[in-house]
């Protein structure tokens, strides 16, 4: 499992200023106090709106930038001293067509991404014969990557993924402006890592009913700071009408942009629907 502790990111930014021509510094509090957790074998969602502070959130858990403040630990290893050892069983996958060459085919791809992880070379082949088995791109491996279209590029960015045997895999967006057909079969595949090869997924995405199809927790993240978690029953739980009114089911999106509203003091999130008591930030700690 990873486990972060109370993570915070602060950017600094060092611009001229006009007076003097003098450095000025600004600093971003990008990431406040989080705390997450992402077991094996489960899809957690980090959901936000734009600039919630997820990419940051995701690149920290990567050990791809170095947390502020706060503690990160993998399986019970302290992932910021242990940040080499860390990146061998994480690899992270972002939407989009960036990461691939190509002009290069499939395996030629695979081949350059595994010699970076000093894969030996028979090794190696064995493990590209079968992940491009596992994204179903096995006739096309011998095909230059510009003549694919977005879902083969994206099952091909999968692959890439999974060069390194990592435990837990990072999506960003994994399905970003793929048509729903394709992104169908990508949410497939993803679930299929995390329950039949017993990955830790964290996924962020812009698509609710992707979360709410695959994700078995889910924690929301707003101005830099989680501000709900919980399974997506418990999310839909906090906005429950009580007894005797008539129950009326709210998608996920829209107990979101609830959750939103209410934790920015917008008061929609305090009509009638509002749960009862304590801690409204959290449907399940
Ligand atoms: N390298 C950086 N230097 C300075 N500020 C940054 C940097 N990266 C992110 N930020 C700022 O931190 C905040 C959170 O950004 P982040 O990219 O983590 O959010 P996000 O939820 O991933 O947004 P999006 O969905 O738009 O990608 C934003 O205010 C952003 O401008």
């Amino acid at each position: 499992m990873i486990q972060a502790e109370h993570l915070s990111k602060t950017y600094v930014l060092k611009e001229k200023s006009h007076l003097f021509g003098k450095r000025k510094v600004r600093q971003i509090s990008a990431v406040r106090d989080i705390s997450l957790e992402i077991p094996k074998g489960k899809i957690t969602g980090v959901l936000g709106i734009n600039g919630a502070g997820k990419t940051t959130t995701i690149r920290m858990l990567a050990s791809l930038i170095t947390p502020t403040s706060g503690s990160l630990t993998m399986d019970g290893v302290d992932a910021v001293k242990n940040h080499l050892w860390v990146k061998e069983r994480i690899n992270m996958i972002s939407g989009g067509e960036r990461n691939l060459y190509w002009r290069l085919t499939a395996q030629e791809n695979l081949r350059y991404f595994g010699s970076l992880y000093g894969i030996g070379k028979k090794e190696l082949e064995e493990r590209i014969g079968e992940l491009l088995k596992t994204v179903g791109l096995e006739e096309a491996k011998d095909i230059p990557v510009e003549r694919y279209s977005k879902g083969m590029k994206q099952r091909l960015q999968i692959a890439r993924g999974l060069i390194n045997e990592p435990e837990y895999l990072f999506l960003d967006e994994p399905t970003l402006g793929l048509d729903i057909l394709i992104a169908k079969e990508i949410r497939e595949l993803i679930h299929s890592l995390a329950k039949e090869r017993g990955k830790g997924i964290l996924l962020t995405t812009h698509y609710i009913s992707e979360a709410e199809e695959l994700c078995d927790y889910i924690y929301v993240l707003d101005q830099g700071q989680i501000i709900a978690r919980g399974t997506k029953e418990e999310l839909k739980e906090i906005f429950k009408v009580k007894p005797r009114m008539v129950v009326q089911e709210m998608s996920l999106e829209e107990v979101l942009m609830k959750i939103i509203k209410r934790s920015r003091g917008e008061g929609d999130g305090k009509d009638s629907a509002c749960h009862e008591g304590g801690d409204h930030q959290t449907a399940a700690v």
